[in-house]
């Protein structure tokens, strides 16, 4: 991320409120829904992760191409349309300037202070702009990028090396999973036939009670809070959690017993300091994977749609 083309407060000449705008907006849906800020802190892994931060994950499906929200490992992906919301509060003051792909990341950094990060002491995480936005939704490519819940640590590690994220930034970025919810879809091989064995004893009844049915009816909305002890904070309780085997996912637990991440697993259960420092850095690293800056791509009018694709289907 050397000269990727982004800068500190790229809109400040162009949209010099855009940043205040996106982190009010922020703020104000946060208030009437809570759940948004897991959706921002959500989105910048499943955007940036998959090829470049250029809000291809924010591409609804075309009668030409599948959107990436349509892929299984996108499941439980939610508040869409309030990025819309968002989008349209900074395109009254300034039409036709701020990314989509900016906004999605500039709104993750937001969703993290409502999520109470600064409140336990961890920074307010300075981010470049400058992004533009791509033309494509890229579900083809999902699969070599994004992995699995029941992925090798090894899988794990290559594939946010590839982005330069190194083990201690994949420790931090799984921290994500303090807050938020998991589908029984996701978990249910965990529990039926069998128990995993793996499982902390005390955390199954509760798992079995939210998960009462060994194939889950896919429109029923069930699922397991990701960390009961603090859902809405985004704290190291997720890594006293794995510690413990109250993980939810496979990736979750191996985190906890993998040889390579296991030493920082214990410091960032130790120290919530040093986990908001690593954890800054990887969404730092992570906001800036593979941007497209200067004449690349488009500023698109609306989040949902490549601005091509707006005027054929209006
Ligand atoms: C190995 C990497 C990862 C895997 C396999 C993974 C997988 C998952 C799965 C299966 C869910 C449950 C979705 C549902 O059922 O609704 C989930 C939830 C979530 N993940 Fe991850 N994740 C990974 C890394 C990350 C990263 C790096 C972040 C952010 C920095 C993140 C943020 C979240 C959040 C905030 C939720 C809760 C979403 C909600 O409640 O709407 N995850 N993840
Ligand atoms: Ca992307
Ligand atoms: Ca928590």
């Amino acid at each position: 991320a050397e000269d990727n083309g982004l800068v500190m407060n790229y809109y400040k000449e162009a949209c010099p409120q855009a940043e205040e705008i996106i982190k009010e907006q922020v703020k104000l849906l946060y208030k009437r829904h809570k759940n948004t800020a897991f959706s921002w802190l959500r989105n910048i892994f499943h955007d940036c992760a998959v090829q470049s931060c250029d809000a291809s994950l924010l591409l609804t499906s075309t009668r030409r191409s599948l959107s990436e929200q349509e892929h299984d490992r996108s499941f439980g992906l939610r508040n869409f349309r309030y990025i819309d919301t968002i989008k349209e509060a900074v395109e009254r003051e300034c039409p036709g300037v701020v990314s989509c792909s900016d906004i999605l990341v500039l709104s993750a950094r937001e969703g993290i202070v409502s999520l109470k990060l600064m409140q336990l002491g961890g920074p307010y995480i300075p981010l470049k702009t400058g992004r533009r936005d791509g033309r494509k939704s890229r579900v083809d490519l999902l699969e070599a990028y994004l992995p699995d819940h029941n992925e090798s640590i090894s899988a794990v590690l290559d594939k946010f090396g590839a982005m330069g994220i190194d083990t201690p930034g994949v420790v931090a970025l799984l921290g994500a999973h303090s807050v938020g919810r998991t589908h029984c879809t996701k978990l249910v091989h965990r529990l039926y036939p069998e128990v995993d064995p793996a499982l902390n004893p005390e955390h199954i009844p509760h798992m079995l009670k939210k998960c009462p049915d060994s194939i889950p009816d896919p429109k029923a909305v069930q699922y397991v809070r990701n960390d009961r002890g603090t859902p809405m904070i985004l704290d190291n309780n997720y890594y006293r959690n794995i510690l413990d085997n109250k993980g939810l996912l496979i990736v979750d637990h191996q985190l906890a017993h993998d040889k390579r991440t296991k030493p920082y697993v214990k410091k960032m259960a130790k120290s919530q300091e040093y986990f908001f420092k690593e954890f800054s850095r990887a969404i730092t690293l992570l906001s800036e994977n593979n941007p497209l800056t200067g004449t690349k791509g488009e500023i698109r009018k609306q989040c949902s749609v490549s601005n091509k694709q707006h005027h054929e289907e209006p």
